[in-house]
């Protein structure tokens, strides 16, 4: 107790009433968050004592909570058991290629993250384009004051011969009028000499100037140290010299950047390990990677192991060249196989949603490969896996998908074994007497097998083996089925505007050609009159942009009147893969087509493969249709012996 009081009134000094951390300075200890106590003290006061005791008052340092200048980012708690996430989505993410956000769709994302209590958003650099300035305009409105993240503004040190009051990046950045930012300055001599033409001397005094005039100025500034590792590797000494000029003129954190993303592990662990020692706890060690070596995520995982306490990422690894650290594998590793502490860790259950989400609003296709949030994290395929999974789910998963929002998923291919087709039985019938289902199992096996060697694929067409198990069973009973069908094409004009050369001698007119479709379908339909139900046939025309569209409109008008609810169903993708090149027009064809139906927002596949391109396209047609009439048809009658 006494020893307690010392320390304080050492540290405090001449230090203002106001909030401390009393911090074990011990590294070995820092995996223990007990380790920290914070307190509000009155100078000279014995109020500030605790009921704990401390055995060696040297292994104590006091950080000033109140005081960005001297502490480090406000309330953070390092250590490797604690992590504070830093998502740079809306700023580096959006410098990867094909990546682009309107202001609209960054303020989307922004309240997505504050919604997962992402601790710090990097929202853009106010300096570099009007539409991050602003944003940070419509923040100020629009977002929520009650989210608990923190919006940073990114920029950089001020320019060379430029005096940092009148530098206009800088008064960007002031101008964002949000309270943290944080700033790009190099840390490799190199760099600064070779591309920045500056002398290491300058690049020290640009920081300095920087750092101190927005600290000054009352903002909390963190400093990504560009280049740092490398510039460490070269020389460690002028490496430093960056931090402790950034540390000394007020900065809260200080950002090892792996800026070209060619840094390992055990390097980056060692040297996380020094800067530790160096610099925490009085100031933040941070860490941010590139995956040019794919070692983004380890190398993050690996700081943090290191007693760093900030890591920077992006959502689904988006970011300069080959991405940045993926917040979405970063966070889950630590806080499910490391158990780090983290503000977002209550929401581990949304992560998926969120990755998607980002996905979705800057249009890109999500990545089934993506650890822990793609839907072919938990997905098996392998028979013996599928078989393993079915006696024990831990034995092919690290974790519960469903921790992290996912859903496990069995495919059925070729490799398949009888438990893949097993599962999907039980899902389809419950509980089936187990000699029938294992027999009929085999059956349903052995003909995916034979036609994937046709040139079906049925792991991204789970309709289609849903109706393949339907219909080995005797008392299934389709609710259509087609009699028969014709598609012509017809064209008067073959110089119209759609053959390449139409320009040259063509009379430029748009294309001419009609493609036109009949289909007779045998539908089951209800009988008021006798309460019961009855085949009814209908023939159909309809005509098309080309034969396969006249196909789809004619069995759409066919089927309406008996299922008036596939008006809500439409076609999203339609995809044709020509299997054997070799036999050019004549090749077998395999066509994939995905629905949707829009109330629901089910999607649904289906698969069907023809040296006919019309009948593989009306095949696929016809299960996708079938498909999502099967949970609305209560009626189960075997057909009359045709
Ligand atoms: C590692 C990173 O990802 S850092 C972030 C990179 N992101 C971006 O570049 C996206 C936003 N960038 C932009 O909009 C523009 O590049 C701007 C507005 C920042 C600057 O545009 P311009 O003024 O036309 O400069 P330009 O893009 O050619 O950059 C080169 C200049 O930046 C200077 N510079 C580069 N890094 C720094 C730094 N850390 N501190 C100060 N100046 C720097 C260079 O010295 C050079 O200036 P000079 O010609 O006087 O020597
Ligand atoms: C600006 C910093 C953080 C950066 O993007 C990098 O060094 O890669």
């Amino acid at each position: 107790m006494l020893l307690l009081k010392r320390i304080f009134a050492a540290y405090l000094g001449s230090q203002v009433a106001g909030t401390y951390a009393l911090i074990n300075s011990l590294h070995a200890d820092r995996a223990s968050s007990t380790s920290i106590l914070t307190s509000h003290v009155e100078k000279d006061s014995d109020s500030i004592i605790a009921s704990q005791s401390f055995e060696n008052a040297d292994d104590w340092i006091i950080r000033d909570l109140d005081n960005p200048q001297i502490g480090a980012l406000e309330n953070c708690v390092i250590g490797p058991k604690n992590v504070i996430v830093y998502d740079t989505t809306l700023r580096d993410g959006t410098q990867g290629e094909s990546i682009s956000a309107s202001c609209d769709d960054k303020l989307k994302i922004a309240r997505k993250l504050a919604s997962f209590d992402i601790d710090y958003i990097e929202a853009g650099w106010p300096g570099s384009n009007p539409k991050d300035a602003e944003f940070f305009r419509r923040a100020k409105i629009e977002l929520d004051d009650s989210v608990r993240s923190k919006l940073v503004a990114f920029g950089s040190t001020r320019r060379k011969s430029v005096e940092v009051e009148k530098d206009p990046q800088i008064q960007a950045l002031l101008d964002s009028g949000v309270p943290t930012i944080c700033m790009v300055a190099k840390a490799h001599p190199w760099q600064v000499t070779e591309i920045l033409r500056a002398s290491p001397e300058e690049n020290l005094k640009m920081i300095h100037d920087s750092v101190s005039y927005l600290v000054s100025l009352g903002k909390v500034v963190l400093v990504d140290l560009e280049h740092f590792f490398d510039g460490y590797k070269a020389d460690p000494q002028y490496a430093l010299k960056c931090c402790e000029t950034a540390a000394d003129a007020g900065a809260s954190c200080l950002v090892m950047c792996d800026t070209n993303g060619g840094t390992m592990p055990w390097e980056v662990e060692a040297i996380s390990r020094e800067m530790v020692n160096r610099f925490e706890p009085l100031k933040t060690i941070g860490i941010h990677a590139h995956n040019d070596c794919g070692m983004a995520v380890a190398n993050s995982v690996c700081a943090s192991n290191a007693g760093v306490g900030l890591i920077q990422g992006t959502i689904n690894g988006i970011g300069e060249r080959t991405g940045n650290a993926d917040l979405c594998s970063i966070i889950p590793s630590l806080a499910l196989h490391v158990e780090s502490g983290m503000g977002c860790k209550e929401n581990l259950s949304d992560l998926t949603k969120l990755s998607r989400y980002v996905d979705e609003i800057l249009n890109r296709t999500p990545s089934n490969t993506l650890p822990f949030v793609g839907t072919s994290a938990f997905a098996h395929k392998g028979g013996l896996h599928v078989a393993a999974m079915e006696r024990s789910p831990q034995s092919y998963q690290h974790i519960e998908p469903e921790l992290v929002g996912n859903e496990m998923r069995v495919l059925v291919s070729e490799l398949s074994g009888r438990q893949n087709i097993m599962g999907k039985m039980s899902e389809l019938f419950g509980d089936l007497e187990e000699e029938l289902k294992s027999e009929r199992a085999i059956a349903i096996l052995n003909r995916v097998k034979a036609l994937e060697n046709q040139g079906y694929t049925f792991e991204g067409a789970e309709a289609s083996v849903h109706l393949m198990i339907l219909h080995a069973s005797k008392i299934y009973c389709p609710p259509f089925k087609i009699l028969d069908y014709s598609a012509q094409v017809y064209d008067h004009n073959m110089d119209s505007a759609s053959r390449v050369v139409a320009s040259f001698d063509g009379d430029g007119t748009s294309g001419t050609s009609t493609s036109r479709a009949t289909i007779k379908v045998r539908a089951i339909v209800e009988d008021p009159a006798e309460s019961s139900l009855k085949f009814e046939d209908t023939l159909s025309v309809s005509d098309g942009n080309g034969p396969v569209d006249a196909l789809s409109k004619a069995l759409m008008k066919a089927l309406l009147p008996v299922h008036p609810s596939l008006k809500g169903v439409e076609l999203v993708d339609y995809k044709v893969r020509i299997l054997d090149p070799t036999s050019a027009t004549g090749a077998a064809t395999r066509v994939m087509i995905e629905f949707r139906e829009i109330e629901t927002e089910r999607q649904w596949t289906t698969v069907s493969v023809d040296r006919n391109v019309i009948s593989a396209s009306l095949n696929a047609l016809v299960d996708g249709f079938e498909y999502v009439l099967i949970d609305k048809a209560d009626y189960c009658v075997v057909w009359d012996g045709d």
